[in-house]
């Protein structure tokens, strides 16, 4: 079998030659051009595993060769070399449709990194026919729908696999970023390496920097042992920085750094090490309007936004009810445990779902447990207690509610602590019991006065939470802190949500 085989597009003989010589050591078939009508013609007698050229060369630009490359539609990836500096152009180039790039002066390690890259994916089918080709209701994608909206999402994603450029999700609570941002990992050369999700506003700001970077022992009180951090986590892998207006903004400062230097310094160590994250970021928020207001810096934002993906709102695709539906119930009771009763399609499709395919699944799984023989009635659905505008009347009757059916099932994601390098942290909240306070006799006292404050701190912030549909937001708002504390105490307290 033949190596790969990859085009160098450069005219500064001394790179070039060093690239060849590098690539060659790898075990690679390299060919060369100097300017952009070589390469042309070498594009059109071979099929490359890679194309890495230069920004600048004599008759035209590497941008043109990228943006032809990506318009050939065979997949091929092309990488820039970018001179020092100049992140501006990387950005351009992953717009463009650039695989990824690497800036002078070349590390090679570097490099290095980026070719097996590139490599893994040439291994690695193009992306599910039918889904690029927008067709089915998701087929192995966990994202389901067969809307036109979901159809061209999975298209998208598909082609988002095969880059390394950032990615910002833009989209309501509840929509599936989260699981847009896993299928692009699941789907990408980087699938055998880690998925890192970090919930950026559930750390509280004095730890974000170890959280992020990691630290040497000794560091700072408290520091007995080394620690890697989410970067280092992910090596390799694919970084989930969600609810990313969250970061305050001296973090987003060395956020910056680190994403366009591919570099991090555990707090205490002297020395720099390279980290090969892709990053995905999401919010709910319009990034824009707080770069706007001084809230977000351009800088990060203008890294992060290279390429955004939309997830549409579940009442703009309340064609996809059915089959999301069926999907939950089998999830929920099993296949062909649970249906829906008559008119019950059509009271769901008359709701609006501000909470999305979050809510929807709270609402069935509430229902459920109000079922007769798994057949969900429309008075089983409680939808007007769903409304997330309506926070008063949010949860149902408490006495009408089986505290097993009003387990919320959003993944209100915590961070992930720096030792465990996959999955964004969750596990099945305990009930809230019918009391907030746990049973004292009169005068009698707690054996243990944290733990029973805990207990309670817990019981209230969950009942909040039920209340409100697992809105972060309008649980803080009920209990008068802020939405940062919440999520801190969410996190210390343990409360998660179940994987779906
Ligand atoms: N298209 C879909 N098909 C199947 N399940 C979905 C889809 N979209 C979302 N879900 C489910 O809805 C729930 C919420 O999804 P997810 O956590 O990805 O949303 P999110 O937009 O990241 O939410 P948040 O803004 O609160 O972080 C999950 O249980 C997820 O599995």
């Amino acid at each position: 079998m033949s190596s790969p085989r990859i085009l160098v597009v450069d005219d500064e003989a001394d790179l070039r030659e060093l690239l060849e010589i590098t690539l060659v050591k790898m075990g690679l078939d390299v060919d060369s051009a100097s300017t952009v009508r070589e390469a042309r013609a070498l594009l059109g007698q071979h099929a490359y595993a890679l194309v890495l050229t230069d920004m600048r060369l004599p008759d035209g630009t590497g941008l043109e060769l990228v943006r032809e490359v990506a318009g050939m539609g065979r997949g091929t990836p092309i990488a820039v070399i970018t001179a020092y500096g100049s992140a501006e152009n990387a950005v351009i180039a992953l717009k463009a449709g650039a695989f990824d790039y690497v800036s002078k002066p070349v590390v090679l390690d570097d490099l290095r990194t980026m070719v097996r890259s590139a490599l893994r994916l040439s291994e690695k089918p193009a992306a599910g026919a039918a889904q690029e080709a927008g067709e089915g209701d998701g087929g192995d994608s966990r994202l389901l729908g067969r809307s036109q909206a979901m159809q061209a999402l999975r298209a998208q994603i598909g082609r988002l696999a095969r880059s390394q450029a950032p990615i910002a999700i833009n989209g309501e609570s509840g929509s599936g970023k989260e699981l847009a941002a896993r299928e692009i990992h699941a789907r990408s050369a980087r699938a055998g390496k880690p998925f890192v999700a970090v919930n950026c506003g559930a750390i509280p700001e004095q730890l974000m920097e170890a959280e992020f970077f990691g630290y040497r022992k000794g560091a700072f009180t408290g520091a007995t042992d080394e620690r890697d951090g989410f970067f280092q986590a992910a090596n390799g892998g694919t970084l989930m920085l969600d609810e990313v207006a969250d970061l305050p903004l001296a973090m987003q400062v060395k956020l910056l750094r680190a994403i366009q230097e591919r570099r991090v310094r555990k707090i205490g160590a002297t020395a720099e090490e390279a980290v090969d994250v892709r990053i995905i970021s999401a919010t709910h928020k319009d990034l824009g309007k707080l770069v706007e207001t001084g809230q977000f810096r351009q800088d990060l934002f203008y890294r992060l936004n290279v390429i955004e993906l939309t997830l549409p709102p579940l009442r703009e695709r309340l064609d996809d009810l059915p089959l999301l539906a069926d999907a939950i119930l089998a999830r929920l009771a099993g296949p062909g445990g649970a249906r829906l009763g008559p008119g019950v399609l059509e009271a769901l499709r008359g709701y609006a779902f501000p909470g999305n395919v979050r809510e929807l699944e709270n609402v069935l799984e509430r229902a459920l447990a109000f079922a007769n023989d798994g057949v969900i009635e429309v008075g089983d659905l409680s939808l007007k207690g769903a409304r997330l505008a309506d926070t008063g009347a949010a949860a149902p009757p408490r006495d009408a509610v089986p505290a097993e059916a009003a387990q919320p099932s959003a993944p209100a994601s915590a961070p992930v602590p720096a030792q465990a390098p996959v999955q964004t942290m969750v596990q099945a909240p305990a009930q809230v019991p019918a009391d907030v306070l746990p049973a004292l006799g009169a005068g009698a006292l707690p054996s243990n006065l944290p733990d029973y404050l805990s207990q309670v701190e817990r019981d209230i912030i969950l009942r909040a939470l039920q209340q409100t549909q697992f809105n972060r937001t309008q649980a803080a708002t009920l209990l008068g802190i802020s939405v940062r504390q919440l999520r801190y105490q969410m996190q210390k307290l343990d409360i998660h949500a179940p994987e779906p």
